[in-house]
């Protein structure tokens, strides 16, 4: 499977090509990346042979790519045309917005598939051993891929070598400061459960960490730990395998990277390495690509200057570049799944002597998309079993069903739930706006004019993406997109102008929902509300983090979202905000949803005495907040 989960979660149709719920109709056409002749990289030996494109490590030319957008009444100003930039990101007329593909060709008609569009506006490059470069085959990209899936068509490889734009110092400075309502996560009522509980801590400082971790921490400016971390980071260490929740933006991953370093650190043993394979003590499988680079970055940051190597691998990125990387030796491997389990299968990773498995985001690793490649690395002949390896898990949300899953993969393990399982963060102000399908567009342009907050647009197809990214750019908005179709190195550059302030506004599939630690993010807009009750507390939590305040401003369409209103009103009352009239109305005829929201400890209230930590260690409760 693709380990790029949106390609997995959100189809797209191949034989759709308009832009339907913006009522058009959008015709593309393109030519695809060249390979540089000079600046290629010989992928048996992986070195460079001469300085390619862009960057050093980038070996593609720019190919070209243009198409257009019609509307379906033809109306000139509502036509886009694409041409790409050096960067081979689409330009609209002169402002550049770094979109998504050139062209995507025409759709097939009935199941045959059509003619493909000549290339892939301009952003693949000729790939000698596939033929990528003229599908002739696929009706476009995203078709491409879902003939992949079917298997009737080779994958395309991918040769993107990733570039690393942090530098070690430049780790601890790329973090999210604590905001004016940090000191009230305290006030969050913890709820612990599972036998022979080891106690929270109150301080950093007062655990088995390391002079030289606790180092980190503080170079990281963390003074003092966040709940999930109070309570997570004692269990870890202690051996135990954990099923952590906690809001979104409070520190799940400091709480599992913190004691994994940690116990690493003090075996004090170079990588394992077994003749052509490397034996990580610590596994972190994350489910999207950014975040198992961020995930990357956060592990390296807390391991800075010890012994202990971090690596990563994931999709869209060259294998032979992420092998010899892997190949170098680590002690802690983040991955997202397919590339980690291609890994395995291929010898380049084992499964041997794997003391810590983490299952970030988990619930998501759990659920339909993932939990074959999930299984199958656990059940894997080289995997630790469980009870001898520690299995960590955590998410924001985790519904009881996947909790159930879930328990199969753990042993003997402590639930810990900061706060209401599922629930949104306390920090995020959530606004609702009832609107109309063909009225998002202008209310969006409305909501972004005269404003420079940095703001993540959630929609629900990539096109769309695409398509609103350009269509703000050209109402002088600096828009970039960022969903599952586009390259690996787009989408790393569309991240990255966003996070750098160039683009401010970021429009995403739910690719982006997930985990993203981003700072300075003010506002989350769900122009198209998500399916899923936790993708929308998931997607809110990328503002409003570690004490910040936030906004998460949606999109209601009556004719479309009624499903998740129950859950929205739920989700608004529990976080103490007020539920709109018409969310209200709605919300009386949605008896399903609501019902699913939330969860608990599966094992129920009386397992392991149900030890129940209404509050943090006493020395904070003096504080003045
Ligand atoms: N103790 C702390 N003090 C100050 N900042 C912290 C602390 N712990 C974590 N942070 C910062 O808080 C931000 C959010 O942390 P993190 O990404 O781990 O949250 P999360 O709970 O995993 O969120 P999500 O559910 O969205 O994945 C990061 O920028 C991190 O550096």
């Amino acid at each position: 499977m693709e380990d790029d989960w949106d390609d997995g979660a959100i189809s797209c149709s191949t034989t759709q090509t308009g832009l339907v719920s913006e009522g058009g109709t959008k015709f593309a056409a393109g030519r695809g990346f060249k390979a540089a002749e000079s600046g290629d990289w010989d992928v048996d030996t992986f070195e460079q042979v001469s300085p390619g494109f862009n960057n050093k490590r980038d070996v593609r030319k720019p190919g070209r790519g243009a198409g257009y957008y019609k509307n379906k009444d033809n109306n000139e100003n509502e036509d886009w045309t694409f041409t790409t930039d050096e960067s081979g990101d689409f330009q609209h007329k002169s402002e550049p917005f770094g979109g998504g593909r050139g062209g995507r060709g025409r759709a097939g008609r009935g199941n045959r598939g059509g003619r493909g569009g000549r290339g892939n506006g301009g952003h693949r490059h000729d790939e000698k051993e596939n033929g990528w470069s003229n599908h002739k085959n696929g009706a476009n990209h995203q078709g491409a891929r879902s003939e992949d899936a079917s298997g009737d068509a080779p994958k395309p490889k991918d040769n993107y070598v990733p570039v690393e734009r942090i530098n070690d110092d430049e780790l601890f400075t790329n973090t999210i400061s604590s905001g004016v309502n940090f000191m009230k996560l305290d006030e969050i009522i913890v709820d612990v459960k599972g036998h022979d509980v080891p106690q929270p801590i109150s301080s950093f400082e007062s655990t088995e960490l390391r002079p030289h971790i606790l180092n980190n921490i503080s170079k990281s400016g963390y003074t003092r730990p966040t709940p999930i971390q109070k309570y997570g980071i004692p269990i870890v260490l202690a051996g135990r395998d954990l099923m952590g929740c906690a809001q979104t933006g409070s520190g799940k991953t400091a709480a599992f990277l913190l004691p994994m370093i940690n116990k690493i650190m003090a075996t004090q043993d170079p990588p394992i390495k077994d003749g052509n394979t490397c034996q990580p003590l610590g596994v972190v499988v994350s489910p999207t690509r950014e975040l198992a680079i961020q995930i990357y970055e956060q592990a390296r940051k807390f391991a800075h200057n010890s012994i202990v190597k971090c690596a990563v691998v994931y999709g869209g990125t060259s294998v032979s570049y992420q092998r010899s990387m892997v190949l170098g030796g680590c002690h802690i491997l983040v991955a997202t799944p397919g590339r980690l389990n291609d890994f395995v299968n291929r010898g380049h990773v084992s499964f041997a002597s794997v003391q810590m498995f983490v299952l970030d985001e988990a619930d998501r690793m759990l659920d339909m998309g993932f939990l074959a490649t999930v299984q199958q690395m656990l059940e894997h002949s080289t995997m630790i079993e469980t009870g001898k390896r520690q299995t960590l898990m955590f998410s924001a949300t985790f519904p009881e069903s996947i909790q159930h899953l879930a328990a199969q993969f753990l042993n003997d393990y402590v639930f810990v739930a900061v706060g209401i399982v599922g629930g949104a963060s306390n920090d995020v102000e959530q606004v609702f706006h009832l609107v109309a399908r063909f009225d998002k567009r202008p209310k969006l342009v409305e909501m972004l004019k005269n404003t420079n907050e940095r703001t993540v647009v959630f929609v629900e197809t990539k096109r769309n993406a695409d398509f609103l990214a350009t269509f703000l750019s050209e109402n002088d908005i600096k828009s970039t997109s960022i969903h599952g179709d586009r390259l690996q190195r787009e989408r790393e550059q569309a991240l990255w102008d966003f996070k750098q302030g160039r683009r401010n506004i970021l429009v995403a599939t739910d690719v982006a929902a997930r985990g993203l630690d981003i700072d300075g993010i003010q506002h989350v807009i769900n122009y198209d509300l998500p399916k899923s009750i936790d993708e929308y507390v998931h997607r809110i939590g990328r503002t409003g983090r570690v004490g910040n305040r936030g906004k998460a401003t949606s999109f209601y369409d009556a004719s479309k979202d009624q499903n998740l209103a129950g859950s929205l009103a739920t989700v608004l009352r529990q976080a103490g905000q007020p539920v709109p009239d018409f969310l209200d109305v709605a919300a009386s005829g949605d008896v399903a949803e609501s019902s699913m929201f939330g969860g608990r400890d599966v094992r129920g209230d009386q397992f392991g005495k149900g030890q129940n930590y209404s509050q943090v260690p006493a020395e904070i409760q003096d504080d003045d907040w």
